[in-house]
């Protein structure tokens, strides 16, 4: 299964995005991908809310959705938009943080709303407060296609390794982790995360995410680290996308997972234990 994950800078404008996603995405149909995936918030980094809520939509009259949508479809694809931000039907306005499973007849086999909100002070000068913006999703899920079963995650998920592992169990294959991460946690943590979650499961980790210094109209600018990456069920890291906007590709099958699983069998050997009191 050719699998190719996209690299992107998005800005605060849902339409310049969508052509820039659409393009990435040809290109990597053309090189004979069949498994397409997409960062985090593809659809727009912003830090302004009032900016978002002037551009977002819900997600049935999404665009973007509907755009990449008609594009699998084209293209005979399977497509995971990593993430759109989108309006919610919540009493509190916050948005919702939602990945998208898309199968090749353009149909939604299976959709996701971030479990765990970046709240956090990475230093004096960089906090965040995921939560304010977006409502928490409480539900995690797998889909099964022909090529293996898929485990939905995004980004700061990637720190709470109990959701990895009880998608594992739930039969996962391929776990997904679209992301927009920090440059200096993503420096520091990035790699290291996400090989311990591909060794600890014995899935392969699928991972798109943003980079660089998103353009925007309104708010304060941000920046992301970059470094799209695959890591392959034994904790090998089979491609890293570096800082630029791109496309990586990479031979991904269900047979190494189970060849990995074999040699060490953590997933399914448990022993119990009791305490700490
Ligand atoms: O804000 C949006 O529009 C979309 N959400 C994000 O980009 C989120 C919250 S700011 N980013 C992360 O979770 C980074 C996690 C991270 O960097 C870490 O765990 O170290």
């Amino acid at each position: 299964m050719k699998t190719a994950l996209l690299q992107l800078c998005s800005g605060d404008d849902p339409q310049e995005n969508l052509v820039q996603t659409k393009e990435l995405i040809a290109e990597a149909s053309s090189a004979g991908a069949e498994f397409v995936l997409t960062p985090e918030v593809t659809n727009c980094v912003s830090t302004s809310r009032e900016h978002q809520q002037n551009v977002l939509s819900f997600e049935d009259q999404d665009l973007t959705l509907r755009a990449l949508r008609e594009q699998a479809s084209e293209l005979d694809l399977w497509v995971l938009i990593g993430s759109l931000a989108l309006k919610a039907q919540d009493q509190d306005g916050r948005f919702a943080n939602r990945s998208f499973l898309i199968s090749p007849d353009g149909s939604i086999c299976a959709k996701y709303d971030k479990i765990h909100m970046f709240d956090v002070c990475v230093s004096e000068t960089e906090t965040y407060k995921e939560s304010a913006g977006y409502r928490p999703g409480r539900c995690a899920i797998t889909c099964d296609t022909p090529f293996g079963c898929v485990g939905l995650t995004v980004c700061y998920d990637l720190r709470f390794p109990k959701l990895y592992r009880s998608l594992a169990k739930a039969g996962a294959d391929f776990l997904t982790v679209p992301s927009a991460f920090s440059p200096v946690t993503g420096d520091a943590h990035w790699e290291a995360l996400l090989r311990a979650r591909a060794i600890e499961t014995g899935c392969y980790v699928l991972a798109p995410a943003q980079t660089g210094e998103h353009s925007s109209s309104v708010g304060r600018p941000r920046q992301t680290y970059g470094h799209s990456m695959v890591v392959g069920p034994w904790g090998d890291v089979l491609a890293d996308a570096g800082t630029d906007v791109g496309v990586v590709q990479v031979e991904i099958n269900k047979t190494t997972v189970s060849n990995a699983r074999k040699r060490i069998p953590s997933l399914t050997c448990e022993t119990r234990f009791s305490g700490p009191k």
